[in-house]
This record gives C-alpha cells, sequence and structure tokens, in this order.
C-alpha cells in the first residue's frame, strides 16, 4: 500500500499580481504547470527566455526542476534549451523557461497566461568527495554511449560511421 506523503510547505511570490498559483493537474502528478506571463511568438529555430511571474523560497535540500510539456513537444517541437532547468533552493527571482521552437516550418505562438512548462520539486543530496587514485570495480566499468548496442543509425545510409567515431573517440579517454 502506498502511503501519502504530506506536501512540502513551500514560500512563493506573485510578481505579476494576476498569474495563477501553480497547481498540479491531477493528485498523483509530479509537475506543476507553469505560464508565461508575456505572449510569445517563436519562429522555427528561435528560442526566447519566458517569465513565469512567480519566485520560490524552497527548503534546504530542495530543488525545482523545469521540464518540458509532452503535448508542446509532440504537438509544436517545443523543446526547453536547458531541460531540466534547475532552481535552486537559494534562488529568489523570478523562474524563467528557456525555450526554443524546433519545428523546422511553424511557428509556436504564446498568450499571456499559457501553461509553457511544469516544475518538479524535488530532494537532493549534497555529496562530499574522497578522491582517490583507483574507483571500485563495476559490472558496467567504463561503458557507456552506446556501449550496449541497439542504437539509432545517424547520418543517413553513412551514419553508422558517424556513431562509431564518437564512440571512438570515448574509448580513448
Ligand atoms: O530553467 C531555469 C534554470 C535556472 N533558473 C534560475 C534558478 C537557478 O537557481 C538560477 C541559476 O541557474 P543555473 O545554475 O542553471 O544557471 P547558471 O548559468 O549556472 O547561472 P549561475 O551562475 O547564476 O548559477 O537561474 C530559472 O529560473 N530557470
Ligand atoms: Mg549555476
Amino acid at each position: 500500500m502506498s502511503e501519502r506523503r504530506n506536501p512540502v510547505d513551500v514560500l512563493l511570490r506573485r510578481l505579476d499580481p494576476e498569474v495563477p498559483v501553480p497547481s498540479y493537474g491531477h493528485p498523483g502528478d509530479a509537475g506543476l504547470d507553469l505560464v508565461t506571463t508575456e505572449a510569445a511568438d517563436l519562429a522555427p529555430g528561435e528560442r526566447a527566455v519566458l517569465p513565469t511571474g512567480i519566485s520560490l523560497a524552497l527548503p534546504d535540500g530542495y530543488a525545482a526542476f523545469v521540464h518540458p510539456r509532452s503535448g508542446l513537444a509532440a504537438r509544436c517541437g517545443l523543446a526547453l534549451v536547458n531541460a531540466p532547468g534547475t532552481v535552486d533552493a537559494g534562488y529568489r527571482g523570478e523562474i524563467k523557461v528557456i525555450v526554443v521552437n524546433l519545428d523546422p516550418r511553424e511557428s509556436v505562438r504564446f498568450e499571456r497566461f499559457d501553461r509553457i512548462a511544469q516544475l518538479v520539486v524535488q530532494q537532493v543530496e549534497k555529496v562530499r568527495f574522497h578522491e582517490v587514485a583507483e574507483l571500485p570495480g563495476s559490472a558496467r566499468a567504463e561503458g557507456g554511449f552506446g556501449s550496449t548496442g541497439g542504437h539509432a543509425a545517424v547520418g543517413g545510409s553513412t551514419g553508422g560511421n558517424e556513431y562509431a567515431s564518437v564512440g571512438a573517440d570515448w574509448e580513448g579517454q
């Protein structure tokens, strides 16, 4: 049986008096929808830094991550340049969303208060590094970047070679 945990209390400041307080669409959702407070028109390939009209004081030990919305990605080719954007607990400025229109032909138009991204609040660990000369072994060892195979071809019929050369670069490191 899953136990429902209490929500984490987070202080929020509205920088635009009309902006809605972000809320979960459904009880089990991970993300709170963020809106843009400014209308925007993005030509193919264009990017913009859109204001959300809110700032937060996250508790220490937490961070918020600005994630894309899959509907906008699938329908319009909208992506976040820095996905997921990281909002630090100590950040008191306006949360902004760095969008890019990846559609090769169509513009994307946002009106004021359109939902453009979603915010996922998570606990984050702090680490303390202990430098060593050798790391303990593991099943994966240094394999990565396609080492398990099954990758898509890149660059058409000759793409396989291009991909292989990427792997080769990494092998030498
Ligand atoms: O999508 C994002 C990403 C970041 N931020 C804000 C909150 C975050 O705490 C701050 C800094 O972000 P980040 O560390 O990613 O940017 P940086 O380029 O490393 O800037 P800085 O030198 O200020 O850390 O910018 C946003 O509003 N939206
Ligand atoms: Mg930083």
